[in-house]
């Protein structure tokens, strides 16, 4: 039987995912999707012809129908829809894996997972390597985990920590760290900037354990993240010169592919890789 997708949250991403779903990338339906924007969700549903488009919900509550509900919105839709969604045996997508960084909601979410037939997911998103960090931290003996992100000024706009510390980020004009601290710190300092952080985190040593460094460039056009993990099986480094997707520079265009490639992967008998 062919899976019913559910979308929260209509922009970058999730435009790029309906696509792979309309062309038959992702063998699967979209049947509903949610946005508060009621043009964005128009726009997802013009990629569909009519007898396919999807539904819009007008409650989050509405995508609990599909079989599987893709988040593509923020933290906040994560609190909205992750426990009801899995405690009413849907699985989830999630991409603002970052909220996860809140230990209660982190604890409540799992808990849901664990006691339900919903499934929990979450992509590598726009970093490489997880597959093999996970595999390390079989192990027991991962020491160190860090992130260092680097991204163009414009890429940072907006964040709470910017805006609390009234970061100029027009006046800078050389390689700056604006922030170091662990992942639970950079997710509610840069919610919608480092969501990698923590999902590298839980597949390692935690987020109150994992470091981060974020530096703004003005010369870096793409959005770097280079992981260093040392320990176990070895060391590990990977570095991702991201391409910003056009419509969000925040979001790097393989946070995208790689939630695409998840949900194809769901569907497929053949699957490579850890
Ligand atoms: N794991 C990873 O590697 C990555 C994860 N992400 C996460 O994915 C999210 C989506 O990215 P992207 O598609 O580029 O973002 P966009 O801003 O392009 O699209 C998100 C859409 O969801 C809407 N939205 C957000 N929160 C809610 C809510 N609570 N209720 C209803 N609508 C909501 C937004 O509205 P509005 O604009 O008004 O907020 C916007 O229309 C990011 O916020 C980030 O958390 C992003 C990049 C990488
Ligand atoms: O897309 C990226 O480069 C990373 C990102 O925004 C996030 O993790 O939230």
């Amino acid at each position: 039987m062919t899976r019913s997708i559910a979308i929260f949250g209509c922009g970058t991403i999730a435009t790029e995912i309906a696509r792979a779903i309309a062309d038959g990338t992702i063998s699967a339906g979209l049947d509903v999707v949610y946005d508060r924007h009621p043009e964005q969700i128009a726009e997802i549903q013009d990629q569909f012809d009519d007898r396919s488009q999807p539904v819009a919900a007008t409650d989050p509550d509405d995508l609990l129908e599909a079989d599987l509900i893709v988040e593509a919105a923020g933290q906040t839709a994560v609190e909205e829809i992750a426990t009801d969604a899995l405690e009413a045996g849907c699985d989830c997508l999630l991409l603002s894996i970052g909220a996860l960084a809140d230990e209660t909601l982190r604890e409540g979410v799992f808990d849901a997972a664990r006691t339900s037939e919903g499934r929990l997911y979450a992509p590598s998103g726009a970093i490489a390597g997880l597959d093999s960090i996970k595999a390390a931290a079989l192990t027991g003996e991962l020491e160190s985990v860090s992130l260092t992100t680097t991204k163009p000024p414009a890429g940072l706009e907006g964040a709470p920590y910017v805006v609390d510390n009234d970061i100029d980020l027009s006046e800078i004009d050389e390689p700056t760290m604006i922030f170091e601290g662990s992942a639970t710190d950079a997710a509610a300092a840069f919610p919608s900037n480092i969501n990698v952080a923590v999902a590298l985190s839980l597949v390692s040593i935690g987020p109150d354990e994992t470091a981060v460094k974020i530096i703004a460039d003005p010369d870096e056009e793409n959005n770097v993240h280079r992981i260093s993990a040392d320990g176990g099986s070895g060391d590990i480094e990977t570095t991702v010169r991201n391409v910003p997707s056009p419509t969000n520079p925040k979001t790097s265009y393989l946070a995208a592919v790689s939630a695409i490639e998840k949900l194809r992967s769901l569907e497929t008998s053949i699957d490579i890789g850890t």
